[in-house]
């Protein structure tokens, strides 16, 4: 096997076109051994269809040959048998005398095929060339055609079957006898496998060179019979059950293992391939197929009371084998890929299911936050979606925010200002996230119509360990204030951010103070819980 075709095969198969976490390889194995053997196995089923075919018919051109060479020699030794009779014809009506006897035994002995010459009249052998003067009854109706008889023996060899050929002269006949011992010869010599039979009225010869009258055994593989222009015998010949087996095994066997190393090959190839890592979208696209994107929901509460108003969706990939995998590590190559759009509309379908039967049980104007990203803008079906997504809840029950993201620049064009007006129009609302460290916020800000800022967490962060990150915190809310806009402060963990963003005035929260990122279907029972919660604390306050 060449180097390179060697080290293709079995070298182990390393993806390094994405970062994307696949599936574990340990899942996917049977499937792709499954597939690996579909696609190995025509090659060999192909090669057995046509050794099989290949062996049916050489069998039955086999029978076909040798019933005809068959013929062809025993026609030969019966003409010169006829011949050795007919050239005695004369002595049929004479005695069996000793210069006649001589006779016919000459003639036995110079054709090559006849072992003696008999003399028969009047329904009696009288003379042999072997025994001289007999007298032996003949029951002439014994031979086929009155010409024919095969015989398991006779007066002078009991145990050796033999032909004899009658040849009618004068008032009476003369038989040639052929030994069964050159019938047998010419019958094995005729064919290579399978059986083949002579076949004289209700008797038959085989290969074993015996003479019976049972019927002959099916032939189901191959069958040819035939009967001679010149003599009243028939010939078959043909193969029984399991012939095209052993014809396999004897004869197609190294044709069948090239095939089935073709097939392993091939298969080996599949194998090989379909270990090979798929392209980051591919991974993507199956991932979104098998329903692995999930909404989990994280809470965004109230400053002053830290009652919940609502929530920001994340998506998390739950990977078969390997967990929760988290956003950054798919979101990046899902907006490259343009496979952003239908994850955000399956995160929206999947979170209007969930949350829709208890609409009635959300916070008022229950606020549902969505990241999206460039390619959004330039998707018009965004406000479809957006519009099935309000059309799930009650009128008024929530309140759908779409959360632009700069890790993708959005180029704001007549497209892009056209939908967010259509979105503005069916009441979606715009917050720019992260806002203050990504170089286009300001832009966004000038050029799409914002309802809300989401702090950065890094500035909440900082709190108290710089000063700068505080007059940031301060700007941002007087920007706020002065665009009538609100304004959301990310990534709150400490008691201590809490005070400061309260101190400050900034009206919503989101972090782990008050609550982590939960799957979509723990977020109602997680909202009694906090209610109960919060609603002591609230009394106990008061
Ligand atoms: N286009 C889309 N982007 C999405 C979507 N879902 C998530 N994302 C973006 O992936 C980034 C990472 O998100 P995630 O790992 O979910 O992290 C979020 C929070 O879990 C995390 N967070 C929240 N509170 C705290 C906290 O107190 N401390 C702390 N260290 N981290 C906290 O911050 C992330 C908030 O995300 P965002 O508000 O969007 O900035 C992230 O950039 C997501 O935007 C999606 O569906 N589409």
């Amino acid at each position: 096997m060449p180097r390179r075709l060697a080290f293709f095969l079995f070298r182990s198969p390393t993806y390094t076109g994405s970062e994307l976490p696949q599936a574990r390889p340990g899942r996917w194995a049977w499937p792709r051994l499954l597939i690996s053997l579909l696609v190995a196995l025509p090659l060999p089923l192909l090669g057995l269809g046509v050794g099989v075919f290949q062996a049916q018919r050489q069998l039955q051109r086999q029978a076909e040959r040798s019933v005809a060479e068959t013929i062809e020699r025993l026609d030969q030794i019966l003409d010169s048998s006829r011949q050795a009779a007919e050239s005695v014809q004369s002595l049929i009506s004479e005695t069996c005398n000793v210069d006649n006897q001589h006779l016919l035994q000459w003639r036995a002995a110079t054709n090559p095929y006849v072992r003696s010459i008999n003399l028969a009249r009047g329904g009696r052998l009288y003379c042999s060339s072997l025994l001289g003067p007999i007298s032996l009854d003949l029951e002439t109706s014994t031979f086929v055609d009155g010409r024919l008889r095969l015989m398991a023996g006779n007066f002078a060899t009991p145990d050796i079957p033999l032909l004899v050929l009658r040849y009618s002269a004068n008032g009476g006949s003369a038989m040639a006898v052929v030994d069964s011992r050159y019938l047998r010869a010419v019958l094995q010599l005729a064919i290579q496998e399978g059986d083949l039979y002579l076949k004289v009225g209700n008797l038959r010869m085989g290969l074993d060179g015996r003479v019976s009258n049972a019927p002959i055994p099916e032939l189901s593989e191959a069958f040819a019979q035939r009967a001679s222009n010149s003599h009243p015998y028939t010939v078959i010949a043909g193969s029984p059950t399991g012939s095209v087996e052993n014809h396999l095994l004897n004869y197609t066997l190294p044709f069948l293992a090239l095939t089935a190393a073709g097939g392993l090959f091939v298969g080996l190839i599949c194998y090989r391939l379909l270990g090979r890592p798929s392209s980051p979208r591919t991974i993507l696209r199956r991932a979104l197929e098998a329903k692995q994107f999930e909404p989990f929901l994280q809470p965004i509460v109230d400053a002053c009371d830290g009652r919940w108003v609502g929530a920001e969706v994340l998506m998390r990939w739950r990977l078969p084998g390997e967990g929760l995998i988290r956003p950054d590590l798919f979101i990046p190559m899902a907006e490259r890929t343009g496979l952003i759009l239908p994850m955000t509309r399956d995160l929206m379908q999947q979170v209007a299911a969930v949350l829709a039967p208890h609409a009635a049980d959300l916070p008022p104007h229950c606020h549902l936050g969505f990241n999206i990203s460039a390619a959004h803008c330039r998707d018009p079906q965004l406000l479809d979606d957006c519009r099935s997504f309000l059309a799930a809840f009650p009128p008024g029950s929530i309140e759908l925010w779409l959360e632009l993201t700069e890790r993708e620049l959005i180029e704001p064009t007549e497209e892009s200002d056209q939908l967010f007006q259509q979105l503005s129009a069916i009441g979606v609302k715009v917050a720019i996230d992260d806002f203050g460290i990504g170089h286009a916020s300001l832009n966004y800000l000038q050029r799409f119509k914002v309802d809300a800022l989401k702090i950065d967490q890094s500035f909440v962060q900082h709190i108290g360990a710089d000063t700068l990150s505080g007059h940031l915190l301060d700007t941002l809310v007087e920007l706020a204030t002065r665009l009538d806009i609100d304004l959301v402060a990310e990534g709150v963990e400490t008691k201590a951010q809490l005070d400061y963003l309260q101190a400050l005035g900034i009206p919503y929260l989101q972090g782990y103070l008050f609550g982590r990122p939960m799957p979509a279907h723990e977020f109602m029972p997680a909202l009694h819980q906090h209610r109960n919660a919060v609603g002591d604390t609230i009394d106990h306050q008061q």
